[in-house]
């Protein structure tokens, strides 16, 4: 039993969080090691601890230096680990010395754990040695028997089975089942390497079947740390309950896909980059991409698309998108009801291209999958759509969310929820949206006066009263969103820019 703030927690009260431990070597660059360890888990999900056996001093063009953790003081950070930190999983990397080996034996026999995934890591992806054929026989000997996975390349299957030649899916499977005689519970030998495949083939041996792992090959330079980041998505996976051929099968996906993700990515000048197993830096890095962050100025000319005008006038998504920027345009949301959702993916994508010409933030009406999908600039969710705080969650803390508010309440829960703005209406009669309630110019001025957020107003809105709206002259209000009077018109750009100077004209806000 624990005290904690005068209550009494029983351990059983508490969740466990799946662990795995990786005991490795640091990479510098951190393509590899225990750096990929740390990010493949987090990716994963996993909390990950790390007992360091070296420091590489590495990049992406090789290894230009290695410095080994003495035996005792790796012996010291697996027992402080291990004696305090419930770790499901021990996945192993560099292990650079015999008494390294010997070590970590011996301390997981004093603290066993529920699975060790062992990659037998000898030599970097640069050809870098990291650990010398001296260990091998320690290796065969007692580290493998104790393994639940070992994941060789082909090379390091071939070194463990004494220069063994494997150029075939064939000899794959041989060298799988001469390893698992020497004791781990399943054998990954990975094909990577493999000559003539166009394919990646690997094969999993549990002793009883062999299973053949095929994903197309993906053209990268940007494969440094693929086999660390495997092996510990496979312990990730382990920690997590998955039995072993679901872990294996799903980390393979989950590197596949980070390897597919970071093609482009450029770090380092050397032949071999390092991944991104977050799938973050590609939209990052590439500027002309990059999404600004939320300004409630944007607001100020907010063009709401409708998919049944568009058809009513033979236009496009897209030329109604653009015609409306080149009007002036500040924000522009996709507020396609009657689309096919393959349709509509792709109208958003092409209209994302365009807005992010021009610096235009585009949103996403309901669809939360839609702009998740296209990598929209964000949302605008209404009463009865997906809350803005699970929509939150799912797009992160970046993207725009946008919430219809008629009441303070409904506007305080926004702020509550996470929402960036607020859309307030109908403030008039509208006939885009059925049955909507209209709240007047009366309820948009309480609603702005109650919100901690930037608020647009919406409904009815058109060139002859949006200088009336804006005239209530809350410091809270940004702009106007208008569907009809922009796009159930023959013309939307001039319609677009006439409104655009009757809020001009207004003096209010400003773009
Ligand atoms: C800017 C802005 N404000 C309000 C709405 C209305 O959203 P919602 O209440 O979800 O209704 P639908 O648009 O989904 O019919 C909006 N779309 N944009
Ligand atoms: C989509 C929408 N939401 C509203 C709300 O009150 O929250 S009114 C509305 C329709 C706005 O269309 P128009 O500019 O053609 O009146
Ligand atoms: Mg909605």
């Amino acid at each position: 039993m624990q005290e904690k703030g005068g209550s009494t927690l029983s351990d059983d009260s508490r969740t466990k969080t799946p662990h795995v431990l990786t005991v490795a070597g640091s990479d510098s660059g951190a393509g590899a090691g225990i750096q990929a360890d740390l990010k493949a888990c987090a990716a994963r999900g996993v909390y990950c601890s790390t007992v360091i056996t070296a420091l590489t001093a590495q990049n992406t063009i090789g290894v230009q230096g290695a410095s080994n953790v003495p035996e005792d003081f790796v012996a010291q950070q697996l027992k402080s680990v291990l004696s305090d930190m419930q770790v499901d999983v021990v996945k192993t990397g560099m292990l650079p010395s015999v008494g390294i080996v010997k070590t970590l034996c011996r301390t997981l026999r004093e603290y066993p754990v529920h699975a060790l995934v062992v990659d037998p890591v000898m030599v970097s992806t640069s050809g870098d040695v990291l650990a010398g054929p001296s260990i091998l026989s320690t290796f065969r000997e007692e580290l493998l028997p104790m393994a639940d996975i070992i994941t060789p390349n082909l090379k390091e299957a071939s070194a463990l089975l004494n220069g063994m030649q494997l150029e075939t899916v064939d000899d794959m499977r041989s060298a799988a089942r001469l390893l698992h005689n020497m004791g781990p519970k399943n054998v990954l030998v990975k094909g990577g390497d493999l000559p003539d495949s166009l394919d990646a083939v690997d094969i999993l041996y549990n002793g009883h079947n062999f299973y053949e792992l095929r994903s197309p090959r993906i053209r990268t330079r940007n494969t440094h740390g693929t086999g660390c980041s495997l092996a510990s998505s496979i312990a990730a996976e382990v920690a997590k309950g998955y039995p072993m051929l679901s872990a294996v099968k799903v980390a393979k996906r989950f590197v596949e896909t980070a390897l597919d993700y970071s093609k482009e990515i450029v770090i380092g000048n050397g032949p071999q980059g390092p991944f991104d197993h977050l799938l973050r830096l590609k939209s990052h890095s590439q500027d002309c991409h990059r999404q600004q962050p939320f300004d409630p100025s944007d607001l100020f000319l907010y063009a709401v698309t409708d998919s049944r005008m568009n058809k009513r006038w033979g236009r496009s998504i897209v030329d109604a998108v653009k015609a409306a920027i080149d009007g002036g345009a500040t924000i522009i949301q996709l507020r396609e009801k009657d689309a096919e959702t393959k349709d509509f993916l792709e109208s958003a994508k092409a209209c994302l291209r365009i807005c992010r010409l021009h610096g235009v933030p585009l949103l996403i009406n309901d669809r939360v999958d839609v702009a998740i999908a296209c990598d929209a600039d964000g949302v605008h969710v209404g009463q009865s759509d997906m809350p803005a705080c699970v929509a939150r969650t799912l797009l992160g803390p970046e993207k725009i969310i946008g919430v219809s508010c008629k009441t303070p309440e409904q506007a305080e829960q926004a702020w509550v929820d996470g929402a960036d703005y607020i859309g307030c209406g109908g403030v008039y009669p509208t006939n885009t949206k059925e049955n909507n309630i209209t709240v007047g110019l009366n309820g948009l001025k309480t609603v702005c006066m109650a919100s901690k957020l930037p608020v647009v107003a919406i409904g009815g809105i058109g060139v002859s009263n949006a200088r009336a709206v804006m005239e209530i002259r809350t410091p809270n209000l940004k702009g106007v969103a208008v569907v009809s009077a922009l796009f159930d018109r023959e013309c939307v750009q001039t319609e677009t820019r006439k409104l655009h100077e009757v809020l001009l004209g207004s003096n209010i806000g400003s773009t």
